[in-house]
């Protein structure tokens, strides 16, 4: 209908697309009209009159998608950040955990992209970087929500992609959320990345960086969380994790909702790590409880440092008669079940090296604890093997003594000493290695593994890690790594594995045979095993070097024969009619421990004949006695042979055959009670 207006109206096309350019003037106009307008409330902003949103000079489309996400009043750090962002100022903002600094920064980005009228052919117009993949969604997440009635394109860059197709997705969008452990970047050697990034931003910029904190975040303190800390002594330490575990991943950033307390049962590796773990709770609001559970050793140094970060905190102490032991139950656990006395060894092992590995000695004093009472807490009766302890202490006591020989020397070279490569100490130490006194390796002999050797390559890949980097702070690391890994280098006898073949070379050259595998039948007899080597009767002997191939030919002529009459056997054996098996052995066979059927039957039922003379009779009875003998073991054979068949079907298949027979109905009887017999023995 339009078109055969259109076509009978020429003007009419030019009419429409002179209508649709008005239409998009005046938006554009409004637009316009719009920034001019908020941007000249900026300056105007008071803070402290900021009740809502609404209150902030925003765009239609922020306040329209903050509506939708039903975000009504801005937290504290959003009523005291979104305004000087808004100006282009820079922002250093520090709050505390679950604040609601996502937004803090979204806002502001979101309006900045508007007011420039960015446009996806502008590029990258923000870049957020994240300390974690799981944040990084859920700040993305959290942008689309806000910004969806935006025109602007996100995109979440998280690597594992091919570098091309990242580079593009960057170019296309405006809005980039780049994934980095930046909590940890220099830590994980990443600051030549971070540098790298920074770099390569325009130097016109804007900045807001924002961090979590306990207590800075001035009026926040309405739901300031309540937390205490609690001493335990050495002996329960039940169920501690080292501080690299997972949960110090979801600690940073994430945002569960409705998390009411948060209980450290390990110590955490500094007060950051702390705050971002209780931040979990009290979010936005709200109120939440924590706990931190210390061990006597680690409690004043870790204690200090939460005061530093002005962190309040309780000490309280456990009602002893609250308390209950589960040690009974985990060692009967652990003695029942080999694999969670495995576990449990692998845990105390794991545990101690990952205290061990902590950077801050004051807090984690590997020497400190008391390994023996941690291992009987989980369930251990004896401790696992810490090999790595041993040659740690034996190496401090070498220092000690080294540095008493020689006080004029050096005696505390700050890292050096403990592992230069191919230095006399390193090689003194080795020597060491077979003078430690090794304690028995009891869980070595009951596995037939070494626990610590499996945890040797986490060792090796942290060291690894956190030397690669080649900043200043790194350097630094690299020394504390030094420091950390005394003597870790593994001997030249545990890099070499023993392989299958190593060993056979090694039996082959020592000349030792051995063992082969037998196998017999239920009469005791060798049964031919048909996966073993061919057994033909040629002599490899006649070779005298190189291949002979007539005689090669010859060999695999006769193997070839020996594997047909193999097969041949076999399939006979498979088809052999069960009357007739081992029929030679008959009189061989003892069948004077079975019962008697007469016993059963009376003698009369057994004579079948009552006219017959003595003679017969004991021919009868002989003839009888190997019947039975016959069919007693083609019984026990189909029984063995045929394991799936049910008692009853077996049974069955043998009576049928028996009623055929001369005194069927007596042996079939008599097969019965056999049987029956034989089944309460069978394991
Ligand atoms: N103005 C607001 N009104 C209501 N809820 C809000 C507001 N701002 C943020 N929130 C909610 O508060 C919770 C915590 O916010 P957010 O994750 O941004 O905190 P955070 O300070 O970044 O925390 P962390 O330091 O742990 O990363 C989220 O569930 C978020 O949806």
């Amino acid at each position: 209908m339009d078109r055969k207006r259109q076509r009978s109206n020429p003007n009419r096309k030019n009419v429409d697309k002179k209508t649709v350019w008005k239409k998009k003037d005046s938006k554009i106009e409004a637009v316009d009209q719009e920034i001019e307008q908020l941007k000249a409330k900026y300056n105007e902003i008071d803070v402290a009159s900021v009740q809502t949103f609404s209150s902030f000079p925003l765009s239609q489309k922020t306040q329209q998608g903050l509506k939708a996400a039903h975000f009504e009043k801005p937290t504290e750090i959003q009523r005291q950040s979104i305004g000087l962002a808004l100006r282009e100022l820079d922002i250093l903002g520090a709050a505390k955990t679950g604040s609601g600094k996502t937004l803090a920064f979204l806002i502001p980005i979101l309006e900045r992209l508007y007011n420039l009228k960015w446009s996806h052919l502008d590029g990258l117009g923000a870049l957020i970087i994240s300390p974690t993949r799981e944040l990084a969604y859920q700040i993305f997440e959290m942008l689309k929500t806000v910004g969806k009635f935006h025109d602007f394109s996100a995109g979440l860059v998280i690597g594992g992609k091919p570098l091309r197709e990242e580079a593009e997705r960057i170019n296309r969008t405006n809005v980039v959320i780049l994934l980095d452990e930046a909590d940890r970047i220099l830590d994980m050697g990443f600051a030549q990345t971070m540098n790298a990034i920074v770099e390569n931003l325009p130097t016109e910029r804007q900045t807001l960086l924002f961090s979590a904190t306990q207590t800075n975040a001035g009026t926040t303190r309405r739901h300031d969380t309540t937390q205490a800390h609690r001493l335990l002594p050495t002996s329960s330490v039940v169920n501690r994790m080292p501080s690299s575990s997972p949960p110090d991943l979801a600690a940073r950033g994430l945002d569960f909702p409705a998390v009411d307390w948060v209980v450290q049962l390990d110590c955490p590796e500094d007060a950051n790590t702390y705050i971002h773990r209780v931040g979990r709770t009290a979010r936005c609001e709200k109120n939440g409880e924590a706990l931190l559970v210390l061990l006597a050793s680690e409690e004043d140094a870790m204690v200090e440092q939460l005061k530093t970060k002005k962190i309040p905190i309780e000490k309280i102490r456990v009602n002893p008669k609250k308390k209950w032991s589960i040690q009974p139950k985990l060692q009967s656990m652990c003695a029942a079940d080999v694999q969670l006395k495995e576990f449990a060894q692998r845990a105390v092992v794991s545990y101690v090296k990952a205290v061990f590995l902590m950077k801050n000695k004051q807090v984690f004093d590997v020497t400190k604890l008391d390994v023996d009472k941690y291992a009987n807490s989980m369930g251990l009766a004896v401790t696992p093997r810490l090999r790595f302890l041993q040659k740690y202490q034996k190496q401090q006591s070498l220092k000690r003594d080294t540095a008493r020989d020689a006080p004029n020397r050096d005696t505390n070279p700050p890292h050096t000493s403990l592992l230069p490569a191919g230095s006399e100490e390193e090689e003194t130490g080795s020597e060491d290695e077979e003078d430690l006194p090794q304690p028995p390796c009891r869980q070595q002999e009951a596995f037939g593994f070494d626990v610590e050797d499996d945890l040797d390559d986490i060792l090796k890949v942290k060291a690894k890690t956190t030397v690669s980097s080649s900043d200043e702070d790194m350097e630094e690391d690299h020394k504390n790594v030094a420091v950390m890994f005394p003597q870790v280098k593994p001997s030249a006898k545990s890099k070499k594995l023993l392989t299958k073949f190593a060993l056979a070379k090694k039996l082959a050259k020592k000349n030792i045979q051995v063992n082969t595998k037998v196998v017999f039948d239920d009469e005791g007899k060798e049964v031919a095993d048909v996966h073993k080597k061919p057994q033909a009767t040629s002599s490899e002997d006649t070779y005298e070097a190189g291949i002979d191939i007539e005689q090669v030919k010859k060999n695999m002529a006769e193997e070839d024969k020996f594997d047909k009459q193999l097969y041949r056997d076999k399939i006979k054996l498979k088809h052999k009619p069960l009357a007739v098996l081992d029929v030679d052995d008959a009189d061989r066979c003892n069948i004077d421990d079975l019962p008697d059927p007469d016993k059963y039957y009376g003698p009369a039922a057994s004579d079948d004949d009552n006219g017959s003379s003595d003679d017969d009779e004991s021919s009868d009875h002989a003839d009888r006695q190997k019947k039975t003998c016959q069919t007693v073991k083609a019984m026990r054979r189909v029984i063995l042979r045929k394991r799936r068949m049910t008692a009853r079907e077996t049974v069955m298949t043998m009576t049928d055959r028996l009623r055929k027979e001369e005194n069927g109905q007596q042996m079939k009887d008599w097969v019965w009670i056999r049987f029956l017999e034989m089944t309460r023995t069978w394991p």
